[in-house]
């Protein structure tokens, strides 16, 4: 299923936090949104995972308008794991991870078990069901909220830093199995080299505004990265796979000249989308 973010922008509190927003996922796509902190990142998903409305502009999740859908529909197609999770009550792990089915309660409750038990088991955290889910470690947690996401059996999903918290051999098993699992993502990653690995294509957003686009290595490229990350971008080769890897150092003029909303200045000389995404 499509994802679409057509001419969105979000205000809260009267700012507006990012504008002119343009996102295409196709169908069975994954797609990266990478940009420096504060950039707008978690506001742009939250607006396609349904937490934010729109102030302008629509969201449509398979050419539907994703904020006119009601919630429990939009529940079936589209996960979506957050940044952030508050939980006020100590459930366990396995009773997290029911909760993915609960858009789909018309399924039998041992076929809702088994589903349950194969995202537990896909995302490596079996072994905790019966604990409870406040006293995990971060990275544990990550890994059980993905595998509530995965139990949802989305055809979208929204992942806002899905590797944050994980250590590197579950960074790149957590891509990968995203990856296979099938489903359209929308993810925003910190990990460059991550993020060009996994992702079909990428969107750099800064100062709240879609500043590239296109296949990962045209888009980072390294004057790109300087101007909106503050960074020195060297592409090397891996030795075996021949894959392009970038090592990173800091230009003297540090980190993100393009790290507030979309009130303050985008970076220059032009927030041009060097490569326009297939839509
Ligand atoms: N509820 C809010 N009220 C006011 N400002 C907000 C709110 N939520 C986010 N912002 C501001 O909007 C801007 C974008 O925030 P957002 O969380 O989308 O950035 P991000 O790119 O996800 O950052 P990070 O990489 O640090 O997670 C920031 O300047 C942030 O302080």
């Amino acid at each position: 299923m499509r994802l679409e973010l057509d001419d969105v922008a979000v205000e809260i509190a009267g700012a507006r936090l990012v504008e002119d927003i343009h996102v295409t996922v196709e169908q069975g796509a994954f797609v990266g949104l990478v940009g420096p902190n504060g950039s707008g990142k978690s506001t742009l998903l939250r607006c396609a995972y349904r937490a934010l409305k729109p102030a302008a502009g629509t969201v449509r999740l398979g050419g539907d308008d994703l904020h006119a859908m009601k919630p429990r529909s939009a529940a079936r197609v589209l996960a979506a794991l957050p940044q952030e999770t508050t939980a006020e009550f100590d459930f366990t792990v396995a009773e997290v991870v029911a909760m993915g089915r609960l858009p789909h309660r018309e399924r039998t409750a041992a076929g809702d078990r088994d589903i349950c038990a194969r995202a537990l088991a896909r995302t490596g955290v079996g072994h905790l069901a019966d604990r409870g889910f406040l006293a995990l470690s971060g990275g544990e947690k990550q890994r059980v909220l993905l595998a509530r996401a995965l139990a949802q059996e989305p055809q979208v999903l929204v992942l806002d830093e899905p590797t944050n918290h994980l250590d590197i051999a579950h960074q790149l098993d957590v891509l990968s199995l995203v990856r296979d699992s099938g489903p359209t993502v929308l993810a925003a990653l910190h990990d460059l080299n991550l993020a060009a690995a996994h992702c079909d294509v990428l969107y750099v957003i800064a100062a709240g505004r879609i500043v590239a686009s296109g296949p990962p290595h045209d888009v980072l490229d390294p004057g790109l990265l300087a101007e909106v990350f503050g960074v020195r971008a060297h592409p090397v080769r891996h030795p075996e796979t021949g894959a392009v890897q970038l090592l990173f150092d800091l230009l003297p003029s540090g980190p993100g000249a393009s790290t507030g909303p979309a009130s303050s200045p985008a970076p220059s000389p032009d927030p041009t989308v060097r490569t326009p995404c297939a839509s």
